[in-house]
């Protein structure tokens, strides 16, 4: 199943250096592990904002759930997510 998600990070200005750049660090690790397992297929930066677009590839609502809430900026971002659907007008589908 695929997924569009937005995620909008706001980490609060008053957190430690040394705290923010673990979480940082530890949440790169993280997505890319994601990425190399072919579940996070599409990770794109918003133009100007602390935020992504990204496409999961995930078998269930559960899975991608589970996914996100494993992310180390998890309590810190504000998600949207879309569930997608095959168009009836894509030539590729
Ligand atoms: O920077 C972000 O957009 C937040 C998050 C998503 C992947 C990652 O490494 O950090």
């Amino acid at each position: 199943m695929l997924f569009h998600v937005r995620m909008e990070v706001r980490i609060p200005h008053d957190m430690d250096a040394e705290v923010k750049a673990d979480i940082v660090a530890r949440e790169k690790a993280f997505a890319q592990e994601v990425q190399r397992s072919g579940r996070w297929p599409h990770l794109w930066r918003v133009v100007g904002e602390y935020a992504n677009i990204s496409i999961f590839d995930v078998e269930s609502n559960d899975a991608l759930h589970e996914l996100l809430s494993g992310l180390p900026l998890f309590p810190y971002m504000d998600i949207a997510v879309t569930p997608l659907a095959k168009h009836p007008s894509d030539v590729n589908a």
